[in-house]
């Protein structure tokens, strides 16, 4: 089968997105694993899958698979695709876009020259609510935080502070980011016991209270260039810690997302970044699975 898609990334988190507005609606895990190779396929760190509205009072629902092929929650960066994509090419004459993922509604905005601004919700910080199993591990107080010590395959322990911004987070403070140990404690975090349905895990480096530096190992891709829901749990997790202030500029190794919160449990992470297209194709699909 003959499949037309559009290659597009923010912050050089990149993406295959799928146009199903129309019919034909979801892949088999092994077909979007061959769209997201990068030598036998397209390349991608995630496939978006544009769907119609399910409901009154919604524009669209979008689903979102993994490298590995899994489908997911949530994605920042996808979430600003999305937005330009329906915007440009025509699905949508709005600018505001109340867009359903499994996680629940967000509302990306097209505010101009390549960015868009996304209300990505309200961070979770209940750690059985991310989810992350707790008990019996050493915790201590920093802030208004709580962090916990997770002890790591290879003998070491790491403290880390559990978030979900409707997928999971594990934020880690590094002190320098550029040689932060990604790959090899991002894969023990990833699928580590405590985390039932495993977890992104960010290498946060604090440079001022309003600038930080920040990698993420991502479950079901590995490192990425950036990570939009990736930056706003560490921004929730810096200011939560009472280390940053409540409007914060990230750099990623693919470019700068500024993330605001105003703190309190209830109210939602805005974030802020560029989207852009890369190209259209056209694609011969392997027989499912
Ligand atoms: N790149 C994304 C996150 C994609 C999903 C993530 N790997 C997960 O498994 O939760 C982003 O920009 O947020």
């Amino acid at each position: 089968m003959q499949i037309r898609f559009t290659k597009m990334q923010g912050a050089g988190n990149d993406f295959v997105v799928l146009d199903e507005t129309q019919g034909q609606r979801g892949l088999s895990p092994a077909q979007y694993r061959f769209l997201a190779d990068r030598h036998f396929g397209v390349g991608a760190d995630q496939i978006l899958s544009v769907r119609p509205a399910p409901a009154e009072g919604i524009d669209f629902e979008y689903a979102i698979h993994n490298a590995d092929g899994g489908e997911v929650e949530q994605c920042g960066n996808g979430a600003r695709c999305f937005a330009r994509y329906v915007h440009d090419r025509g699905l949508t004459t709005k600018k505001v876009i109340r867009v359903k993922t499994l996680s629940g509604v967000i509302a990306p905005e097209i505010v101009g020259e390549g960015q868009v601004r996304v209300d990505m919700g309200r961070p979770e910080l209940r750690p059985e609510q991310v989810p992350f199993d707790a008990a019996g591990l050493q915790s201590r107080a920093v802030g208004r935080a709580q962090t916990w010590q997770l002890p790591l395959s290879d003998g070491a322990a790491q403290w880390i502070m559990p978030v979900s911004m409707g997928n999971p987070h594990a934020v880690l403070l590094v002190d320098e980011a550029d040689t932060a140990p990604v790959a090899a404690v991002g894969p023990q975090i990833e699928r580590h016991a405590r985390f039932p349905q495993r977890v992104n895990v960010g290498f946060l480096q604090r440079v001022s209270r309003s600038e930080v530096r920040l990698r993420v190992y991502e479950r079901g891709t590995g490192e990425t260039l950036a990570c939009g829901t990736g930056a706003c749990a560490a921004v929730v997790a810096g200011i939560h810690q009472g280390l940053l202030d409540t409007q914060v500029r990230v750099h990623t190794r693919g470019g700068l997302l500024q993330i605001a919160w105003a703190g309190g449990e209830g109210d939602s992470v805005f974030m802020t970044g560029p989207a852009t297209f890369v190209f259209d194709g056209q694609i011969e699909l392997p027989e499912a699975p």
